[in-house]
């Protein structure tokens, strides 16, 4: 199969979809793979490496976007829509459900739009979403440790605190990977930290990996209202596959907080789980200021720490991109139920229940448009 690998063109995204490990598995397994020359840069692989590893540079994005199977980072920007072809693989972060235009794109062109992010294991996890996840959660403490420093526009808080002073309270709501690694950094600070879920055998989970060193507490708005109303970092990161992200705390919640307090709402990329996060913001321009509150609303996060994140996330997508490259994608869904469950558009329907219901589509099986 032809592969292509466009430049991910969004704020400071210096990621890129393929290693040159990752090329050389592909290209070694008799596939061809067209990288669009300067595109692993920012993750510092260089066109000679991909050269070596057998892909063939291209000059244009139209080049590597005119491939059968397209491997991106990001949901495509309006710039690239023009790139769309029926029959079309796309296959990369969609998040369509916080996305109407291009989903509508996506629909109108009948392209085959594999979502990472929906990709999901028997046992529900999420193997494509899970490694930007992992370096989401840990950025999530280390920027809101950052923006509390008065020079940064916080309250001036040290999270560890100091002998005789006491330490920052971190609030996170959603105890999955990212809820799970923002802890585990929150408490290496020595971070007063508490973590909400829903699920009771993930409560157990939590509770049993962290011991006493984090409160972890059933998820509902009584709960919530108070941890936030003391918090000084506010982390969000509670998913519902597909969906759009539930506002899960208030504006009174966050006007309940105190001045120059930080919330860092990693679900932006599905719409975000505070009432507040009202935009989405960039690398360059990272934060806004609601109720005296800064937001940190920044949808690609790992696009920061471009290496590990370019790395982490060939590691996951290679297996499932050799899958479809080596039998089609229709086969490769018949076989694999974790990747059926990736496609989100085929043939002019979203078949993505989450995505359909966000969006007023009618939702369609994907196993009912392959062949
Ligand atoms: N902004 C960015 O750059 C990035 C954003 N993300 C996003 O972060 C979000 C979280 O991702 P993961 O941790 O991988 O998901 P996950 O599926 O591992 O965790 C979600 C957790 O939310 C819990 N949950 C569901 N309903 C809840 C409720 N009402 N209250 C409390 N908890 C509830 C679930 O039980 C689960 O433990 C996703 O939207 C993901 O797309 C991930 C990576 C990068
Ligand atoms: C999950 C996602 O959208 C990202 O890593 O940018």
């Amino acid at each position: 199969m032809k592969i292509g690998i466009p430049t991910e063109i969004l704020n400071n995204e210096n990621r890129v979809a393929l290693t040159p490990a990752g090329v050389h598995t592909l290209t070694g397994a008799g596939h061809e793979v067209y990288v669009q020359t300067g595109a692993g840069e920012g993750s510092s692989f260089s066109d000679e490496e991909y050269t070596e590893a057998g892909a063939m540079i291209v000059a244009t994005a139209k080049e590597a976007w005119s491939q059968e199977l397209i491997m991106k980072v990001k949901e495509p920007l309006e710039e690239e829509y023009d790139y769309f072809y029926e029959g079309q693989i796309l296959f990369t972060y969609l998040h369509l459900a916080s996305h109407p235009e291009l989903t509508k794109v996506l629909v109108d062109n009948k392209v085959i739009g594999i979502a990472y992010e929906t990709v999901q294991l028997p046992d529900r996890s999420l193997p494509l979403l899970t490694p930007m996840s992992e370096v989401a959660g840990y950025m999530a403490t280390q920027i809101g440790a950052q923006f509390l420093e008065k020079t940064k526009g916080g309250k001036g808080i040290l999270l560890s605190g100091i002998s005789g002073v006491k330490r920052g309270k971190v609030t996170i709501i959603g105890g999955g990977v990212v809820g799970t690694n923002a802890a585990k950094l929150a408490v290496g600070l020595g971070a007063n930290v508490t973590i909400f879920d829903l699920n009771p055998v993930r409560l157990k989970e939590l509770t049993e990996y962290f011991g006493n060193s984090v409160n972890v507490l059933m998820s509902n708005p009584f709960d919530i209202a108070k941890a936030i109303a003391e918090s000084d970092l506010a982390i969000g990161s509670v998913l519902i596959p597909g969906a759009k992200a539930p506002v899960l705390v208030t504006e009174e919640m966050v006007q309940s907080m105190s001045e120059s307090s930080v919330i860092v709402d990693v679900a932006i990329d599905q719409g975000g789980n505070f009432a507040t996060s009202d935009r989405v913001t960039t690398h360059d321009d990272p934060i806004f200021i609601k109720h005296g509150v800064l937001h940190y609303t920044v949808a690609n996060m790992p696009g920061a720490v471009p290496r590990t994140s370019t790395i982490g996330l060939t590691n996951a997508t290679v297996p499932y991109a050799l899958q479809i490259a080596n039998k089609g994608y229709e086969k490769a869904v018949r076989d694999n139920d974790a990747l059926l469950k990736g496609i989100n558009t085929i043939a002019g329907k979203v078949t993505n229940q989450g995505v359909a219901s966000a969006l007023g589509y009618d939702f369609v099986e994907a196993s009912s448009l392959i062949k």
